[in-house]
Formats: C-alpha cells, sequence, structure tokens
C-alpha cells in the first residue's frame, strides 16, 4: 500500500485548489511529529478532521475557515500520550463534535466501535478496531478512496510502541496483518507520525532538486547574460588610449608642429578621450586626425574643451605635439609600374584602333592593287630583264595578273609576284618563274613555299629562258617549291570578284540596317562586337608576324643557303606533284586541267570555258589579318640590305604610280630608274608591324 494524502472532493474554487495541493491534506506538527488529516466532501462542504494536535488547533480551525469548509467531526485514532488532542479546541473554534473510540476510555461527543461509519457530506468513513499500540486504537477506512488511517498501528517502515499504554505487540502484529494487510494492495496508508521526517526530507528533496533546476536556469541565464554583455563589449569600439594605441603595433609617430597661422581646428571624439585635429590651414604641419597632446608645453590629453582652449589661446597659434597614425604608401616603384602599365595599354589601345581603323580599308587597297598590276603587266619586258641584281624577301605579295594567254596581249616583263601564306606566286611576262628548269607551259604560275627564309638563287636556275624570269641571286627563300597551274591567278580573280560582291552585299545590308529602326544600344553592341572582333584577330596576326620574323631574323644567312642547298637536291623533278599549302584558299591547289585560259575570261572571273570552275573559298571572304599582313607590299630593291632591315610602309598602289618621296616611294622610284624591273615587296621587319608602320608596344 501507498502512503499518502487523502482529500475529499472540493465544493468550490478553494476546494478544489485544497484537493490540488497534496501538503493542504496533510498537517503537520514539527514538535511531536504528528500528521493531522483534513477530509472534506467538496459538494457539502462538510469536513473532518482525523487526530488534531492542540497546538495546531487554531492554524486548523483558519484552514477550514479559509477554504469554506464546516468542520463536522475532530475524530482521533486513539488516546494520545505524546500530545494532547486538540479535539477540545476545535470543537470551541469550529463547532465540531469530537470522536474516538469507546475502548479508549476517553471523553469525546461521540465514542463509536468497529463497524460504525462516520459521514461528512456524501462520504463515509469506516472503522477497524486495531488495538496493540493502545486498547482503544481505531483505524478509518474511506473505502471510495482506497485509503485507511491507522494512527499509531502502523507508521513509515514501523509501528507504535506496545511497551506502554497496555500495548500487545501480539495483538498489533495481529490487527497490523490482518486488518491492515489484507486491505487491497492500492489502498494508501496514512499514519499518525512522521518521526524520521520522510516527508519532509521527500519535500527537502523535491525543493532541492527544483532548486537544483533553478540553479541550473539562472547558471544558463547568466552564461547566456554574459556571452551577450561579451557580445556588446565587442562591438563597443575600443577606448583610444594612448596605452591602446601604441598597443595595438599601429605605426605611429610624433610630430611637434608649430601652428603658426592659428587657423586649426580639433573636436573630441564620441565615447573617446583626447582631441584630433578636424582640418588645418596647408602649411601648418597639422593634418586631419593628429591626436594633441601638448599644447605650449601642457599635456592635453586629460583636459577638458575649456582647458584645451584655455591653453590655445584665441589665436590659436600654438607650439603642439601630435601623435599622428602612419599611412601606409604605395612604394613609388609600383606606381611607376602602374603607370608604365596604364600607358602601354593606352598606347596599344589606341594602336589597335587604328588598326582597325586601317583594315577597314583594306578591301579598297586589294582593288588598288589589282589596277596596279594590271598596269604593271604592260610595262616592257625589259624592265624585268634589267633586274639581276638581288634583295633578300622575307615576305612577299604581289596581286599577279593572269598568265597570259600565248595567243593574247604579250605578257608584260615586269616581274609579278604574288604570295599568300608561305607561298609566293611569281609572274614574268605574264609567265612563271620556271625554278627547276622544267619546260612548263607558259601560262603555268609559279608557286614557292617559304619556309624560315631558306634561300634559293634563282639566277642560278633560271639564267637562258628568256621568258622566265630570274629572280635576284638574294632574292626568294624557299624550302619547298610546287608549280601549280595558273588556277592561283584565276582564284585570285575570283576571290577578289567575290570580294567585291560580299563587300557590296554588306554593303546594302548595312544600309537596311540602317533605314529599319533599330534600337540604338543594339547598334552600338553589334559595332563594339565588331570591332573586338576585329582587334581580336589582329592581335593573333601580328603575334604570327612577329613570331615568323623572329624565326627569320634568328636564322643566319649560313644556314639559309645550306637549307637551300639542301631543298634544291630534295625537289622532285615534277614539283608540280607538291601540293600547295596555300591556306587561304583550298581551290587553289586543284589543278586546272586547262591553261588556254584567256586572260579576258579570267579577268572577268568568269571561265569562258570547260575549265573547273573554282568553287567559293570555304573561309569568309572577308579579309582575315593574316592576308592583310601578307598583302602587304614594298619595294624589291636591288642590293637593298639597309632597306631589309627598315620597316617599311605599305606601298598603296596608287602612289606607287605616281612615285611618292615617302622611303618606300623612293624605293619604288628607284626600281623604275633601274629599268622598271620593280616588283612590290614588303620587308616586315621584327617586332613592328611592318603592314602599318607603326611601332609597337609590348
Ligand atoms: N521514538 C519516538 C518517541 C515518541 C514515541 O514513543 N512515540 C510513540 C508514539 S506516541 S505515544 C511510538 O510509538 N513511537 C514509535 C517508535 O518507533 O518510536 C520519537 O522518535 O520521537
Amino acid at each position: 500500500m501507498d502512503t499518502g494524502s487523502v482529500v475529499s472532493e472540493p465544493i468550490s474554487a478553494h476546494h478544489r485548489a485544497f484537493a490540488k495541493q497534496k501538503s493542504a491534506s496533510m498537517l503537520f506538527d514539527t514538535e511531536s511529529s504528528t500528521y493531522s488529516y483534513l477530509l472534506a466532501d467538496a459538494g457539502t462542504g462538510e469536513a473532518v478532521i482525523i487526530d488534531p494536535v492542540l497546538e495546531q488547533a487554531k492554524r486548523d480551525a483558519q484552514l477550514v475557515k479559509d477554504l469554506g469548509f464546516k468542520l463536522k467531526y475532530a475524530i482521533n485514532t486513539h488516546m494520545h500520550a505524546d500530545h494532547i488532542t486538540g479535539s477540545g479546541w476545535l470543537r470551541q473554534l469550529t463547532g465540531c463534535q469530537s470522536v474516538i473510540a469507546a475502548a479508549s476510555g476517553a471523553k469525546a461527543d461521540r465514542h463509536i466501535v468497529e463497524g460504525d461509519h462516520i459521514a461528512f457530506g456524501r462520504h463515509s468513513i469506516d472503522t477497524l478496531a486495531t488495538p496493540g499500540h493502545t486498547n482503544g486504537c481505531m483505524s478509518y477506512v474511506i473505502k471510495e478512496q482506497g485509503c485507511i488511517f491507522t494512527g499509531d498501528t502502523l507508521l513509515i517502515r514501523g509501528c507504535g510502541r506496545t511497551d506502554f499504554q497496555e500495548g500487545s505487540a501480539k495483538h498489533l502484529y495481529q490487527n497490523v496483518h490482518e486488518k491492515i494487510f489484507s486491505l487491497p494492495e492500492n489502498y494508501r496508508v496514512y499514519p499518525a507520525h512522521d518521526y524520521n521526517n520522510i516527508d519532509i526530507r521527500i519535500r527537502q528533496a523535491e525543493l532541492e532538486y527544483a532548486l537544483g533546476r533553478e540553479e541550473l536556469q539562472m547558471l544558463s541565464i547568466v552564461e547566456e547574460a554574459r556571452a551577450l554583455q561579451a557580445r556588446l563589449e565587442k562591438s563597443k569600439p575600443e577606448a583610444q588610449t594612448l596605452y591602446n594605441i601604441i598597443s595595438s603595433g599601429v605605426a605611429l609617430s610624433l610630430h611637434a608642429v608649430h601652428a603658426t597661422s592659428g587657423r586649426w581646428a580639433a573636436q573630441q571624439r564620441a565615447d573617446q578621450p583626447g582631441f584630433y585635429v578636424e582640418w588645418a590651414l596647408e602649411g601648418d604641419g597639422l593634418y586631419k586626425g593628429d591626436r594633441i597632446l601638448e599644447i605650449n608645453g601642457r599635456l592635453v590629453t586629460s583636459k577638458t574643451k575649456e582647458e584645451l582652449q584655455k591653453h590655445v589661446g584665441n589665436s590659436g597659434k600654438c607650439q603642439m605635439v601630435v601623435l599622428r597614425k602612419k599611412t601606409v604608401a604605395i612604394p613609388q616603384k609600383q606606381l611607376d609600374q602602374e603607370k608604365e602599365n596604364n600607358m602601354r595599354l593606352q598606347h596599344r589601345i589606341s594602336y589597335l584602333e587604328e588598326q582597325v581603323h586601317d583594315l577597314q580599308n583594306v578591301k579598297e587597297q586589294e582593288q588598288h592593287q589589282q589596277q596596279q598590276h594590271q598596269q604593271l603587266r604592260h610595262q616592257p619586258q625589259q624592265q624585268q630583264t634589267t633586274q639581276s641584281n638581288s634583295a633578300h624577301v622575307t615576305s612577299i605579295s604581289i596581286s599577279s595578273p593572269p598568265s597570259p594567254s600565248p595567243t593574247t596581249t604579250p605578257p608584260s616583263d615586269k616581274p609579278l609576284i604574288f604570295q599568300r601564306g608561305n607561298y609566293i606566286t611569281t609572274l614574268v611576262g605574264g609567265k612563271p618563274i620556271e625554278l627547276v628548269g622544267d619546260e612548263l607551259p607558259p601560262a603555268h604560275v609559279t608557286k614557292t613555299l617559304i619556309k624560315e627564309n631558306t634561300h634559293i638563287d634563282l639566277r642560278d636556275r633560271l639564267p637562258h629562258h628568256s621568258h622566265l624570269y630570274a629572280m635576284p641571286s638574294k632574292s626568294l627563300s624557299a624550302s619547298k617549291i610546287s608549280i601549280n597551274s595558273d588556277s592561283a591567278y584565276m582564284q585570285q580573280q575570283k576571290r577578289d570578284k567575290e570580294r567585291q560582291r560580299d563587300r557590296h552585299e554588306r554593303q546594302r545590308d548595312r544600309e537596311r540596317e540602317r533605314e529599319r529602326p533599330r534600337d540604338a544600344l543594339q547598334q552600338q553592341l553589334q559595332q563594339q562586337l565588331h570591332r573586338d572582333h576585329l582587334r581580336s584577330t589582329h592581335a593573333r596576326s601580328v603575334e604570327h608576324l612577329n613570331h615568323y620574323n623572329g624565326l627569320e631574323r634568328r636564322r643566319g644567312d649560313v644556314s639559309r643557303q645550306s637549307e637551300a642547298q639542301t631543298l634544291r637536291a630534295r625537289l622532285p623533278s615534277d614539283v608540280r606533284s607538291v601540293k600547295s599549302l596555300d591556306f587561304d584558299s583550298e581551290n587553289e591547289s586543284k589543278p586546272m586541267t586547262t591553261t588556254t585560259t584567256t586572260t579576258t575570261s579570267m579577268t572577268s572571273g568568269e571561265s569562258r570555258t570547260n575549265h573547273v570552275r573554282p568553287t567559293p573559298p570555304k573561309k569568309p571572304l572577308r579579309l582575315s589579318l593574316q592576308r592583310a599582313q601578307s598583302l602587304q607590299t614594298v619595294e624589291l630593291h636591288p642590293c637593298a640590305e639597309h632597306d631589309r632591315k627598315r620597316p617599311m610602309k605599305r606601298m598603296h598602289h596608287n602612289s606607287s604610280a605616281s612615285g611618292g618621296s615617302s622611303p618606300s616611294d623612293e624605293g619604288q622610284g628607284h626600281g623604275h630608274g633601274h629599268g622598271g624591273s620593280v616588283a612590290l615587296i614588303e620587308n616586315c621587319s621584327p617586332m613592328h608591324t611592318a603592314s602599318l608602320g607603326r611601332h609597337k608596344l609590348i
């Protein structure tokens, strides 16, 4: 059986509160360690109290009153030897009746025997005679509540004494076992005493437990508070005391300043000690942020504003000592480097913009070249034959006229050389140069692949062919020579026409675009993209050219000569079998089946015969920058070693025809002056963009 408190159903809010409070049902007297139990019927408010203690009568009466109960009985389990019952006193205070077993021999309003029922409200208390501790011991049972009030018969882990007051251990044992322990297991036992303060200890333990929880909670709160405090303190700027400033490791310097103008101002900072210069007249040596330490010999670090003003005086002119934080200066070398980078980039941007502009004119120049070549083709052949001098060529680009048919207009003697990529195509008098002595159809075009400046002395190979042009002894450098049909020229013509057509189409497109209302921003974007494309392409082209020139420059003449000899030995007997590696168009590698195409049909770009019609080039007809470079022309000047090294400007055909005064024009004039055997050749000097003659800043 459990032990615990018992309450009846309360009859009001007070009653309910009473019923819910376990302690409220147990009234303890610490002096005698006696429990008293207040039972009440919540419905009627009738209450009874078991084993009241005299010293607690007032307390109990007040409680009954507070709870709104009507105390009906003050019931005793036995006649107590350790305390005087409070029944009589409660009887006076509350009007209740006292109850005790008849066997006790004590006075009371009601004497009971086993089997009697004591009713309060709707409840009923059964009576069990349990003598042993005393003869008149009576236990009270409330069956509906499942509880028993045992008095001193059964205590907590013990029982009442039997050594006095008519005590009988035998009877006690029998009654405890037969009448109490026989009750259902779920019955709760409420004894009259707790000599070991079990309940007190339980309550103490409960309180300690609650206290522990409170303490833990408090500790948690304290920790949280500390953390919050730490965060608050951290967010606070550190006080700029001199100690903190110096210990922070920041670079500092002290300055003695004579503020001769008196034009300065200082102010304090929020939550910070000291005075700081706010502004100062330039030249006084004061700067914003200076911490003022001394004025006219007096330390002012802890002075008030008024005191500071007093030390300064009205004029503001004073001698000061200030503390200044050093700013980290960017090294001059780094600044210079950045400036240089900036300037270089500016130059490069400007340069590339000009390149783009020039490249936009390349197509027009191609047309000019075409016209010029046609003029050159009709010049006397002696101009070509008299040119026996040599020139070193690193890059040759000449638009060639068609190789004429023997039956048409006599070919010009002027050597016409054109290059595309590493291939040089040479026509003399409208006929190809024969490099290997083979008897070739006169309308063939010789194409020479220049490889790393290997020299071939063409004169040695072509001394006696009147219809062939002997290149100057120091002329073309070649490692591979291929002789193709004159389809090269045809295809050149074809491409020129296609380019022109393409240009016209694009021009029409542009015009249509202008007519169509468009968003200005989109226009700008497209233009920008176009410019970027041109810049990018040209940059790659320049790199290619410089790389090529660099290779060329590094190689010596001796090695070149040696390579040339090796190359000659390697040349196949029929070099026509060597496939052209011209990068520009694959069409050129396709041999034309007929070489009798007339000049007229070729220049018109429309083959009137049954020739294999060249397919359009795969590459877009837009002039690539590489091609633009390869198409640059300079003068083929005899013995022009110095000219070879000189970056030469592009010679426009118009100017070459008229004879200009520029260095390149002079060269051309010179060529004419020596019989007019002039080829247009450009020397690309390394690290210079030969095509435009501008210095390239890298
Ligand atoms: N041991 C008690 C002394 C008081 C006492 O004797 N109480 C009686 C009941 S009242 S007459 C008793 O039976 N006690 C049981 C016991 O085991 O002592 C004390 O510690 O105060």
